[in-house]
């Protein structure tokens, strides 16, 4: 929902219970709030981090649990009840969090099946909790005087936090930390390049959706009055992914939206089913099923993608005009040794992949590796950025030994890169994926961002990016959704980006690879232009003449080993590297 259209919608739903509506309809709002509240967290989860959890509804049961045993059996305050049921679930979440979010395609979800199974057969079995009976005789909630009661005024603080929540996990992927998560959907090698920590935040989000999931059975606890382990069982959990699927799983607001319809036509159909079937069951659920089905074929963006297109377009206010530029690294100076590449050596299985290859760059220099196909070349890359282990060998930058570290603690100290198949987050403008290279220069966390004081450094992210698009000539298309470029434009987009994060030496992987003949000579101008501002490169290229006018040196890969290094002039002269493009003996 547009900017504008929250306060409208807030208001609303606030302001409803004021209204002369029936109190049936106070009731299923407060369920679609409560509903709402543990979407929202698989908006972040699932739909923008991709990551499935059927787990959610043992998390509500954690918060309804603590509502129910604080109040009825110790006779707490609610509100303690509250940060109890969030505390349990933090740390419910980190550690099923730290076991299970390293895990990736289908055994997450599977491993979130399990702990939803563990959890809901915890609740169910403890003669503390009531085993299947649960507790009964929650009071209502009160504030000080205030009783919240389970209709218009329990309505009012249930909508209250599902707003504030869809606020906090909207200002959240308006962020720095939300363009990191937002980048986790599509593999962790370019989050990682650009300095993300990905598992830190997998972790942060899922103890987020743990806590809105946990808030809002706490909630549940004084609207039902009684807690008992059926609602928090797996079914549940599958059907809070079924509504966050069906309303659009990767907008705050189809969680809303899902939430919303899930509940009417569920009660709707309760009722007509078994009128026109002539018999009583739970027809509904093999409507939702097929529903699910078409959804997932039909409409992959939920229902909320409907609704988006007669919302008006907006675009990012330009905020950051005056903001201060961003703390630049220390350079070395032009000549100074920059990288060494010593002996490295990669070996998959019995294939020797990189076979002892060595190489230095000085600061200031181009320096191509070029070879033919399965040379190696993309893997001697990979050993430089940390993407893939050394099985022998060294490298040093800026005198310091790196290899062996993670790609994104390689980041950290300069080196930045493009992907061979560029890698960038679609839904996402041109400024925004750019701005994501200056991930490392930031430091606001989830928090800062949730609550909007992280603005002055957004600022000035956006003004460094804004920077970096106007370096390479692309400043015009900063708005653009960068799924909607062609490959030229999001090539150079790749390029903004890595400069984003100030780096010592920018490692290029095949930039010319599927570009038209213009779009090669645009890429050689902006290189050639980098390389006069005194940026040091490396690049990987299989096209020969691509490099030979830009590169100041050229290291020749065939086989796994080195063949040659030297100027263009004496690469091109040399029939062993002419024999090894032709694949001939030399
Ligand atoms: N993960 C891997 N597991 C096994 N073998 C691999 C792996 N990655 C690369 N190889 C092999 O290592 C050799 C070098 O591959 P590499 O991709 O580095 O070559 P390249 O010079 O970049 O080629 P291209 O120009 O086709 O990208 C090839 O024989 C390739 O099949």
């Amino acid at each position: 929902m547009r900017r504008f259209a929250f306060p409208l919608f807030a208001a609303a739903m606030l302001l409803l219970p004021l209204a002369p509506v029936p109190d049936f309809w106070i009731a299923q709002g407060c369920t679609i709030g409560l509903y709402s509240l543990v979407t929202l967290g698989l908006v972040l989860l699932t739909g923008v981090a991709g990551l499935t959890s059927f787990g959610q509804a043992a998390f509500v049961g954690i918060g309804a649990y603590s509502a129910a045993f604080m109040t009825v059996k110790l006779a707490a305050s609610p509100w303690l009840a509250l940060g109890a049921g969030i505390a349990i679930a933090v740390l419910a979440a980190l550690v099923l969090g730290a076991i299970t979010l390293r895990m990736s395609g289908h055994y997450l979800p599977l491993a979130t099946i399990a702990w939803g199974l563990a959890l809901n057969y915890t609740m169910a079995n403890m003669d503390w909790l009531g085993k299947y009976d649960g507790l009964i005789g929650v009071p209502t909630l009160t504030l000080g005087r205030i009783d919240f009661g389970t209709g218009r005024g329990l309505y009012a603080l249930i909508w209250a936090f599902a707003l504030v929540a869809a606020l906090g996990v909207q200002h959240l992927l308006d962020s720095r930390p939300g363009r990191a998560i937002r980048a986790l959907k599509s593999g962790s090698t370019m989050a990682e390049a650009m300095g993300v920590s990905t598992f830190r935040y997998k972790l942060v989000i899922f103890v987020i959706a743990a806590v809105l999931a946990a808030v809002s059975g706490w909630l549940f606890a004084f609207f039902q009055r009684t807690v008992n382990p059926t609602p928090f069982a797996l079914g549940k959990g599958i059907e809070y992914l079924f509504m966050a699927v069906l309303g659009g799983v990767t907008n705050v607001w189809g969680a809303f939206l899902g939430a919303a319809v899930v509940k009417l036509v569920d009660d709707q159909l309760q009722v007509l089913l078994p009128q026109l079937l002539g018999t009583s069951g739970s027809f509904e659920t093999i409507v939702f099923g097929v529903v699910l089905v078409a959804t997932l074929k039909y409409a992959p963006d939920g229902l909320w993608s409907f609704v988006e297109r007669w919302l008006p377009a907006g675009r990012r206010a330009r905020t950051w005009g005056e903001a201060p530029a961003l703390p630049a690294r220390g350079k070395p100076a032009a000549g100074q040794p920059l990288l060494e590449v010593q002996a490295v050596r990669k070996q998959f299985g019995g294939l020797v992949a990189v076979n002892d290859v060595s190489f230095d760059i000085q600061a200031g220099e181009l320096v191509a590796l070029i070879g033919p196909n399965g040379a190696g070349k993309s893997t001697t890359f990979n050993l430089i950025t940390g993407v893939l282990g050394l099985s022998a060998g060294g490298v040093r930058l800026r005198g310091e030994s790196v290899g062996g570290l993670p790609s994104r603690e390689i980041a950290a100290r300069g080196v930045s890169r493009t992907f061979q198949h560029v890698k960038m987050i679609p839904d996402m403008t041109v400024l925004e994926n750019v701005a994501l290279g200056g991930h490392l220069r930031g430091r606001s966390g989830s928090l800062r961002a949730m609550l909007r004081l992280d603005r002055a450094e957004e600022r000035q992210l956006f003004a460094e990016a804004e920077r970096q698009l106007q370096r390479i000539g692309m400043q015009d298309a900063m708005h653009e959704m960068a799924g909607n470029l062609a490959m030229g434009p999001q090539r150079l987009m790749e390029i903004a980006r890595a400069l984003c994060s100030d780096p010592s030496l920018l490692l290029l992987d095949e930039p010319a690879a599927g570009l038209r003949h213009k779009e090669k000579q645009a890429l050689a101008d902006v290189l050639r232009q980098l390389k006069a501002e005194g940026m040091s490169l490396l690049l990987v290229e299989h096209d020969m003449d691509f490099v030979m006018g830009l590169a100041d040196r050229i290291v020749v890969m065939e086989f796994g080993t080195r063949l040659m290094v030297g100027t263009p002039a004496e690469v091109q002269a040399s029939p062993a590297v002419r024999a090894a493009y032709l694949g001939t003996e030399h």
